[in-house]
């Protein structure tokens, strides 16, 4: 990571140097700079601060009537001046943040052809699989010690708006800019890319401004073939570089992290972020129900990539608090489209489904038409816990929470399916039903409940919470391979997060507005595991206090840097 200098070297000028997203200042070049570096007469003669910059670029951003024009503008400003594209988030962090990210982000992606201005980022497309080719390409974005942090998406499945073919781009740009803003990566050694293997999404493929391959989604070995050509291509052009998988479709993504994860530091987001951002909210929710995270029995609706990641996650927990496995796969009820995962349809679950499968046997009362649905398995397995993520929107039916309520006091549920037209419930609606009673956390942002004369506040429990953390403490650490017990860990600090950094006692996880702090508190998490199993660089501090430190000193912060 870079440390923090007085002057860094630049290497442009004149209106080259203006025309540079990461050198440029605009307006703050200082009069010595704009002699230095050619740059007079070609900006206006007022030399200004950045906070004066950030006022400006505010009152442009709040004039504008709609989410998605706002999206635009910031993605405007990032390509003219990083450094101020940086600060004005960090500035308005909880107003901006879901114009950059989740809802106004699958706005942004599904409409990518139609509002496209310039390029985002490395496109490879399966017409390209050639190694020697995808290398090339690969160098034109820094040298080998250059990138530290990748994301790639195949776009398959894009939060809960599915395959969006080459605007899935977008989602990888997205996750770096909040690896930035929430934990301090330098935006300058991160690279998106994004896979084109085709779409079968009707609408872009009838889209005649639609900017991806026209042709069916490439799936078996040739997607295989191309995936080994990429990865195998990005480990040689950057060694050191962290490999982040985001919203692969459910059949590849458990499949690709477990390719990938036994021999190179690689996560994927919807597997692991989301399982240990939604322990860490569990958590929380079973503390303040006073109860242990073993006595939980869960539903999970939607048995896709998240669904299985949160499971598993849930799973390891219970394990290191001394269950068997068995016995706590056994908590936890997988749902998916057609119901209750049951073993007589073993032959079509996914690998990842495949053990949490429950004996048909003992739902036969519940199944007439051989699929048990959710209020039967909410009345018939009493949870304590229910989960959405399914992409469904509304499927948290009054009736089913009501029924939850009778055997519970306080139910926990989070429908976490994004944007938020796609959530399981709404959280006004749950606070209704449960007449308060409920503890719930959301995927994408909701405002607080007022509900007589109190106001509910619901955390956001969005994989956004953690992988900046997992990521830059990976970075950090250059670990060989990302360990289960780290991603246990991860979520352990995110729990015991100071209390300071909470909206309100019943948060179930930090406010969005100390996410640098908190950050911090996880990554010192991490990397105290990663040292524990000497999964860690000699240069990792081993003092807790000089860890601390060195951390926060790896911070990249949205600054203007003097030029030497
Ligand atoms: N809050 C967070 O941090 C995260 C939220 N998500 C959200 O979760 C949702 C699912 O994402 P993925 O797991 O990546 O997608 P996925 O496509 O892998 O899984 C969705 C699963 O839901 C199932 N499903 C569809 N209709 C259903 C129904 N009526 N009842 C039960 N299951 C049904 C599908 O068959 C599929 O298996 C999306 O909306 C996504 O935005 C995903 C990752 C992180
Ligand atoms: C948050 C996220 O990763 C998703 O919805 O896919
Ligand atoms: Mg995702």
């Amino acid at each position: 990571m870079s440390v923090q200098k007085k002057a860094i070297s630049c290497p442009l000028k004149g209106v080259e140097l203006l025309r540079n997203a990461r050198y440029n200042k605009g307006t703050a070049f200082t009069i010595a700079e704009r002699s230095k570096f050619g740059l007079n007469s070609k900006l206006p003669p007022v030399v200004e601060t950045l906070d004066q910059q950030l006022k400006r670029a505010y009152d442009q951003y709040a004039s504008l009537g709609d989410s998605l024009h706002k999206h635009i503008f910031l993605s405007d400003v990032f390509e003219t001046n990083q450094t101020l594209f940086y600060a004005l988030i960090s500035h308005h962090l909880p107003e901006m943040y879901p114009v950059i990210y989740t809802p106004t982000e699958s706005q942004a992606i599904k409409k990518y052809s139609e509002i496209y201005r310039y390029p985002n980022g490395c496109y490879f497309d399966i017409e390209h699989n050639d190694p020697k080719y995808l290398k090339e390409q690969l160098a034109d974005f820094g040298n080998p010690d250059d990138i530290q942090y990748i994301v790639i998406t195949d776009s398959e499945g894009i939060l809960g708006i599915g395959d969006q073919g080459v605007g899935g781009i977008l989602i990888s740009t997205a996750k770096g800019h909040l690896m930035t803003l929430c934990s301090g990566l330098d935006p300058n050694r991160f690279l998106p890319i994004v896979l084109d293997v085709g779409t079968n999404n009707k609408d872009h493929r009838q889209d005649p401004k639609y900017l991806g391959l026209n042709k069916d989604r490439v799936h078996g070995e040739e997607y295989s073939r191309f995936l080994d050509n990429v990865i195998h291509s990005v480990k040689e052009k950057f060694p050191n570089a962290f490999i982040h998988f985001e919203d692969f479709g459910r059949v590849d993504a458990k499949p690709v992290l477990d390719r990938y994860s036994p021999k190179l530091p690689c996560f994927n987001d919807d597997i692991q972020g989301t399982g240990v951002v939604t322990l860490a909210a569990i958590f929380a929710a079973v503390r303040l129900t006073k109860n242990k995270l073993g006595d939980q029995t869960f539903i999970i609706v939607g048995a896709g990539t998240a669904g299985v990641g949160v499971a598993d996650r849930v799973v390891s927990s219970m394990v290191k608090e001394g269950m068997k496995v068995e016995d706590a796969r056994q908590r936890i009820y997988l749902l998916d489209k057609d119901g209750l995962l049951l073993d007589k349809n073993a032959d079509s679950a996914t690998d990842g489904q495949k053990p949490y499968l429950k004996k048909a046997s003992d739902f036969s009362e519940e199944s007439s038409s051989g699929q048990v649905d959710l209020e039967s398995t909410v009345a018939k397995v009493h949870p304590t816990v229910l989960l959405g993520v399914s992409g469904q929107g509304g499927i948290f039916t009054e009736s089913i929470v009501r029924e939850m309520s009778k055997h519970t006091d306080q139910p926990i549920i989070f429908p976490l399916s994004n944007p938020t037209d796609l959530m399981e419930a709404k959280p006004s609606d749950l606070n209704e039903w449960t007449d308060g009673k409920a503890l719930i956390a959301t995927g994408s942002p909701v405002p607080p409940v007022k509900r007589n004369g109190r106001d509910y506040y619901i955390s956001q429990c969005n994989n956004a919470f953690i992988f900046p953390s997992v990521g830059v403490a990976a970075v950090l650490s250059e670990c060989k391979r990302l360990s289960e017990e780290m991603l246990l860990a991860a979520a352990d600090g995110l729990a015991s997060t100071p209390k300071d950094y909470f909206a309100s006692e019943d948060s179930l996880l930090p406010d969005l507005g100390h996410v640098r702090e908190v950050s911090r508190h996880v990554k010192f998490a991490i990397l105290k595991q990663a040292l524990a199993e000497n999964n860690c660089a000699d240069h990792v501090p081993r003092d807790e206090k000089a860890l601390r430190e060195w951390i926060e000193k790896n911070e990249w912060y949205a600054e203007y840097k003097d030029y030497a």
